[in-house]
């Protein structure tokens, strides 16, 4: 399969009274069309302001400070290559260089997101199925007019401004959209779906409220669906039936799915790919088989741990001694950020490692000095040692300001 986005050197960063956090540095990954890509990773290391910054949610004090997000958009690239050719590679856009209302604009009929909590995508006092038909009319503007990506822009603004300041909402939904809204429901598996529809998200249990904001999410006909720890509030069964909901969404859609999790049962339940991130880096990246089969840094390899049964959907990450860095770029060595709670330290994680960035989708990397080097017992850092090191290189770090 091809690729359907490419992230190049994005890195989003969150300016606070503590000072800068970087909450995601650098991050290189591609999302095949078709398929699932997983992003595992502790608590804190930058999983959901990755999804974020690649639909362009992230918000103040966040700001993405750099890279480059191109999405596959043969039509997209048409439209934009005549007045920003810098912006075009073949049928990939750079959506980093559109404006914001042509991002914006994406959100729906190229990229949606579902959440952990479905509240933050429903409203409370508005029928499930009007607030799915009223993203399927959004959807409908984009899609009749020709001139797809502008106008998509104009279509879209029209409709928030109609639904938001002008009508009220029920007002503009056509019938058509209504219907579709409840063929929606029944798609993502909800029983007596036009009734269904006629009822406010309160009525619904925690897995059909989960389904309605899928079904929403669905609306737009995504390219690609970002669903950040989908089923995390949900129990195990639930939850099942929930990825199993999802995978047979992807096939039948071929949409491509960016699925955050802590979870790796669900992970190998349900992805092609894995990309695993620490500190607000990607550490390890490739196929399913690959990272869990063969993982190469010790950190996928702690999380990994003593994971008992795959099939289990219940197990959690493994914890691994120590804490995520607060990743307060003040505080960030330049060294590997993992050295500190890692069995395998050694002189040479003093300086950052890099991971081959250039490698495709094919590609299986880490960010480990062992993808260079078998580890040398005679090389290892005692950790009272690690400390001085780590305290020397701060102290020098702060003269040089
Ligand atoms: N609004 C914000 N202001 C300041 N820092 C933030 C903000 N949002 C996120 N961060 C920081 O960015 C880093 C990454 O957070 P993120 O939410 O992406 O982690 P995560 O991997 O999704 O964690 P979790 O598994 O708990 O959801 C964290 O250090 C977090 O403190
Ligand atoms: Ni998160």
């Amino acid at each position: 399969m091809s690729d359907l986005l490419r992230v190049r050197d994005l890195s989003t960063r969150f300016f606070t009274e503590k000072g800068q956090v970087n909450a995601c540095e650098s991050l290189n990954f591609d999302v095949r069309e078709e398929e699932v890509f997983g992003v595992v990773g502790e608590s804190g290391s930058g999983k959901s302001v990755a999804a974020l910054s690649i639909i362009d949610l992230v918000e103040s004090p966040g700001k993405i400070t750099s890279g480059e997000v191109w999405y596959r958009n043969p039509t997209l690239a048409e439209e934009t290559k005549s007045d920003r050719p810098e912006a075009v590679d073949g049928e990939f856009v750079d959506i980093r260089q559109l404006t914001v209302r042509e991002r914006r604009a994406l959100r729906g009929p190229s990229f949606s997101m579902i959440f952990q909590d479905p509240m933050s995508s429903l409203n409370p006092s508005i029928t499930v199925g009007e607030q799915i038909a009223e993203a399927v009319e959004v959807q409908k503007r984009a899609r009749s007019n020709p001139r797809s990506t502008r106008s998509r822009t104009q279509g879209y603004g029209l409709a928030n401004l109609i639904s938001s300041a002008v009508l009220p909402s029920q007002d503009y939904v056509s019938e058509e959209s209504h219907a579709e809204a409840v063929s929606l429901l029944e798609q993502v598996g909800i029983p007596d779906p036009a009734d269904r529809a006629e009822e406010y998200p309160h009525q619904f249990s925690g897995g059909m409220l989960q389904r309605a904001m899928i079904a929403q999410a669905l609306a737009g006909e995504p390219d690609l669906l970002i669903a950040d720890e989908p089923t995390t509030a949900l129990d195990v069964t639930i939850q099942a039936q929930i990825l199993d909901l999802l995978r047979d969404l992807q096939t039948e859609t071929g949409m491509s799915i960016m699925l955050i999790t802590h979870n790796l049962g669900v992970v190998a339940r349900m992805c092609d790919r894995v990309g695993v991130m620490y500190a607000g880096e990607l550490v390890e990246r490739g196929s399913l088989e690959d990272v869990f089969d063969r993982p190469v840094h010790p950190y996928t390899k702690g999380l990994l741990g003593s994971l008992p049964d795959l099939e289990d959907p219940a197990p959690r990450l493994q914890p691994i001694e120590g804490n995520v860095p607060d990743l307060l770029d003040s505080e960030m060595d330049d060294r590997c950020y993992f050295a500190d709670r890692c069995p395998k330290a050694m002189e040479e994680c003093l300086s950052h490692p890099s991971m081959d960035d250039a490698g495709g989708s094919d590609e299986h990397e880490a960010r480990c000095v062992l993808t260079e080097m078998e580890y040398d017992e005679s090389r290892a850092l005692a950790s009272d040692r690690f400390e001085r090191n780590s305290g020397t290189a701060e102290t020098e770090v702060k003269q040089n300001d």
